[in-house]
């Protein structure tokens, strides 16, 4: 199958990479790691395509599995044209000729005992160059196109600083001319002074050597200085797909939006967003139902018949989320309860339970360790944490998961978004599900505000 410039050099459909979670020696497999989860895009040539997240999202994952340096477990990668998992041994090693990874560590990526001209000159080695002269020929243009000195082949590499490793990494990563290099947190592991001259770097190296790059990073500033387009990953998905300027001017995404206003910058005015990502990515091997983000995202979409502000909201969720995983110790809200009321809890037969302390008092006490007012301003959302609370305060854990689970869910945690085109870019969140015929969002789709 022939392939045209015009086509995408690589194209990535549904890629997943699930882990199996073992259970022991006798138990087997007892679950799935879905560090990637099906994710799609394609890179056409001379690219520079990001993709960013925090850790543990499944950035390093989608890297090595898009170039199989481990095997995917689903979907489909194909580079000029061909399924690379149909490839026979030459077409896998032509392959692996032409699409080079760098990673973030230069230090371990160096043999210590070979001259950093053997080292730049081994993939030629590999590919079978015999000829010496025209090995070191390549390897001194090659050096001196990163930045170094073609003397400075004879040197080790515990003679170099992190970011000249870095440019030497570069220049063996293209002694072997590859179209794509894919490059792992490329200069996260240097100081920030360094961190640019080495993405200028690689601007200039992708112009002379035509190259496509994938960048992986946590960091949206390296994102941004290098990036064409942008793929923003959580939890094994992309939630949202841009070029660079749109997405740092324009974030559709709550995870973008907050991922964005955790940059540092100089300029308080550019701080406006004031979001705070809170707590981890949660477990991969059980992700959150409906969108994975729901948990920690600042946007949650409250219940169509509720009229909440998004903090209050926020807390409700916390609140019903304590009480659903049992992390709501009903017996010390009453010990702290009956410290308020003076009972001696000497009296008391056995531990102290919700039942030997005035229910008012206990659902005082409630309200405070959950940050939820007397009073909220939707009258229905108020009936029901009433309920709640008093069926906490005779100790029924259960009857109250069960009505706060009724009338307290969101479309977020129900039904999964689906990564969809809008005016040039991919967005998956339910913000933005019934957009009307100029592009404006309905006012019932609009975020919460305070
Ligand atoms: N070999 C493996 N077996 C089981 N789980 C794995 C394996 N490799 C990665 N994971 C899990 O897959 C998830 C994604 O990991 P990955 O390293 O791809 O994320 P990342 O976004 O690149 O983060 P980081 O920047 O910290 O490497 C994590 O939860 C990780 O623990």
């Amino acid at each position: 199958m022939s392939w045209s410039r015009s086509e995408p050099i690589m194209q990535i459909e549904n890629l997943e990479k699930h882990y199996p979670l073992s259970g022991g020696l006798l138990s087997g497999e007892v679950g799935r790691v879905k560090a990637v989860d099906g994710i799609s895009f394609d890179i056409h040539e001379g690219e520079t395509f990001g993709i960013v997240g925090e850790s543990g999202c499944g950035k390093s994952t989608a890297a090595t599995s898009m170039i199989r340096l481990e095997e995917p477990t689903g979907g489909q990668v194909r580079y000029k044209g061909k399924d690379i998992t149909e490839y026979d041994s030459t077409e896998l090693k032509r392959f692996r000729r032409n699409v080079q990874m760098i990673f973030q560590d230069p230090d371990s990526s160096f043999d210590p005992r070979m001259s950093i001209g053997d080292a730049v000159a081994e993939p030629l080695i590999v590919q079978g160059m015999s000829d010496r002269k025209k090995r070191e020929a390549i390897v001194a243009d090659l050096l001196e196109r990163v930045g170094l000195s073609a003397s400075d082949m004879a040197r080790y590499p515990h003679e170099f600083s992190g970011g000249q490793k870095q440019r030497i990494g570069l220049a063996r990563a293209l002694a072997v001319n590859p179209d794509v290099i894919v490059a792992d947190e490329p200069v996260s592991a240097l100081d920030v002074s360094i961190q640019s001259e080495i993405l200028q770097l690689m601007k200039e190296l992708q112009e002379a050597f035509n190259l496509t790059i994938i960048v992986i990073s946590h960091n949206l500033g390296v994102i941004r200085e290098i990036c064409d387009r942008v793929a923003v990953m959580y939890l094994g998905e992309f939630v949202e797909v841009a070029n660079s300027e749109e997405l740092f001017n324009d974030p559709q995404h709550p995870y973008t939006r907050a991922l964005l206003s955790a940059i540092p910058t100089p300029d308080p005015r550019e701080r406006g967003l004031g979001v705070e990502l809170k707590g981890d990515v949660p477990d991969p091997s059980a992700p959150p139902s409906g969108c994975r983000f729901h948990t920690r995202c600042p946007e949650v979409i409250p219940p169509e018949n509720l009229e909440l502000s998004q903090s209050v909201w926020r807390d409700v969720l916390h609140f019903r989320q304590r009480v659903r995983d049992s992390t709501l110790n009903l017996d010390s809200v009453a010990e702290t309860a009956a410290v308020e009321e003076g009972i001696d809890t000497d009296d008391i037969d056995g531990d102290i339970s919700v039942s030997d302390v005035p229910a008012e008092t206990v659902i005082t006490q409630l309200r405070r360790e959950n940050n939820l007012p007397t009073e909220l301003a939707d009258s229905t959302a108020n009936e029901t944490l009433d309920k709640a609370f008093d069926q906490l305060a005779r100790g029924d854990l259960e009857g109250a998961k069960e009505t706060l689970e009724e009338s307290f869910m969101t479309v977020c945690e129900r039904d999964a978004p689906v990564l969809t085109e809008r005016e040039g870019r991919q967005v998956s969140c339910h913000l933005h599900d019934d957009v009307t015929t100029d592009g404006s969002m309905l006012e019932a789709d609009q975020p919460v505000s305070d």
